[in-house]
């Protein structure tokens, strides 16, 4: 198995090239250049297996031969292995037909911990058969970091950089940031937003000097590993629905797009889904560009759903590669284009989008009448992302398929956002309680490159 750039210049890796590489060299992004299929008998297959088990066959193809069978299967075990509940990716149903699917079960409350905790083993197993070591850089905006800090904190041979917008992310997700004390996390708050941060990221790959004096490597869906571990909950719950002999739909609080392209990836492999809708708050360039074809950023708006606070959402462009044909140059030209604010894309490539991809937008009293809503009648307790996906999944679902709403993240998360909506201040799990007790390490750092480099080498060096 084969990984080529979104943009065609980069050299084709393999899956731990590219896992350890993050960002091609042109910029791009990596993807398989090959699907694996999985036929209606490997999908009816999976019934009655544990997740972990769901896992290792759905990844297992895309992984090629750095890790071996016993290997990857024992780095999955023990990358679920801390999870808060069983089934690791519980559905609930929330009224006849549409599901939930409970992805906050992990270490830091988040759907992130699925890839994350996965790829912290991966790093770990190749770094040291490899005796190599890395800088990890993360932009986040509030989730990913805060995973990634956990996946990798104390581990000798990565030090953890994660950019977070200041003032822009909640305060249990900031805590979970700049509590650790582990030496090789630093946690930088940056004045400016998520785009700020995920763009002074990708400055850096592409500044090579930099890049390979302090040997980067990122966490962040730009690793084609990341989108790869999300792919196995999108298997395991719609086998539990019926797959492959039912089909069914996912709504997914989308942001950079990385969980719905997850998604994506799981049809391309087989998994019949039907409809994978984008749901999206006030920051809104994704539903936009799927009405319209008009993919063109503004300013972005704070909401109450602050880790879908993006405007420039990174794995579009490797839905754009597929729409386009996989033509690089074409994926090159409208990423020049987007450098100006935006681009138009093209009637065919529209369609082939809306082959697989609806949209909604949910505004911030509709989000909060939906965590209401969904207490008050069905005992559920959603974080605003989650009630984001719940809306528009109302709002669009097709009675003759189920619906799967993805629950992105923990209610306890956001808890002056729940408790607005619905009187109730969700607690912390008891292993968290003493969050707010902490004490806080954090480097406050302006939206400058050069800045930021010079601090990431000085700590470095220490
Ligand atoms: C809680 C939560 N929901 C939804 C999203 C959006 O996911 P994606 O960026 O993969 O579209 C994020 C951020 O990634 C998130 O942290
Ligand atoms: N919402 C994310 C933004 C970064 O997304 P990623 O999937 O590219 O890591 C966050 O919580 O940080």
């Amino acid at each position: 198995m084969r990984y080529i750039s979104t943009r065609g210049q980069a050299p084709a890796l393999t899956f731990e090239e590219a896992m350890l590489s993050g960002l091609a060299r042109d910029g791009g992004l990596y993807v398989p250049e090959t699907i694996p299929q999985m036929s209606a008998d490997d999908i009816r297959a999976l019934h009655g297996l544990s997740y972990e088990e769901t896992a290792f066959r759905v990844m297992r193809p895309f992984v090629g031969e750095g890790f071996t069978d016993e290997v990857f299967a024992d780095l999955i075990a023990k990358a679920y292995a801390g999870f808060g509940h069983g089934a690791r990716a519980p559905l609930v149903q929330l009224a006849p037909g549409h599901f939930l699917l409970e992805l906050f079960h992990g270490p830091t409350l988040a759907f992130k911990d699925f890839a994350m905790q996965l790829i912290g083993q991966l790093f770990q197993e190749a770094l040291e058969r490899r005796g190599e070591r890395v800088t990890i850089v993360g932009a986040t905006s509030g989730d990913t970091g805060s995973a990634a800090i956990e996946a990798f904190k104390g581990l000798d041979n990565v030090d953890v950089f994660i950019l977070f917008p200041h003032g822009r992310v909640s305060e249990v997700q900031r805590r979970q940031m700049t509590t650790p004390p582990e030496a090789n996390v630093h946690a930088l708050a940056l004045e400016g937003h998520f785009d700020d941060c995920q763009a002074r990221l990708k400055d850096m790959f592409n500044h090579f000097e930099f890049r390979d004096s302090v040997r980067l490597a990122g966490v962040n869906s730009i690793n084609w590993a990341r989108v790869l571990a999300q792919v196995v909950y999108y298997f395991s719950a719609a086998v539990s629905l019926g797959a492959p002999d039912r089909k069914v739909s996912f709504t997914v609080p989308t942001g950079n797009f990385g969980d719905i392209f997850a998604g994506y990836i799981a049809k391309k492999m087989g998994l019949p889904i039907d409809r994978l809708v984008v749901a999206t708050n006030q920051n809104d360039i994704l539903h936009r560009c799927l009405s319209s074809g008009d993919y063109q950023t503004s300013e972005v708006h704070p909401s109450i759903s602050p880790s879908m606070d993006i405007q420039v959402s990174s794995n579009f462009e490797r839905a754009l590669f597929d729409a386009y044909g996989r033509d690089g140059a074409a994926v090159a030209q409208l990423m020049d284009e987007l450098k100006a604010g935006g681009f138009k894309v093209s009637q065919g490539a529209l369609e082939a989008l809306r082959e697989h991809f609806d949209s909604g937008r949910v505004s911030e009293e509709d989000t909060l009448e939906t965590i209401r809503a969904a207490h008050a009648t069905m005992g559920e307790l959603l974080c605003p992302h989650s009630a984001v996906g719940v809306r528009v999944a109302e709002a669009q679902r097709d009675p003759a398929t189920p619906m799967i709403t993805l629950a992105t993240a923990h209610p306890a998360k956001f808890p002056d956002a729940v408790e607005k909506a619905s009187g109730i201040r969700p607690p912390l799990p008891n292993r968290m309680a003493d969050l707010y007790e902490r004490p806080e390490r954090v480097t406050r750092v302006q939206n400058d490159l050069a800045a930021l480099e010079s601090l990431i080498q000085e700590r470095i060096a220490k």
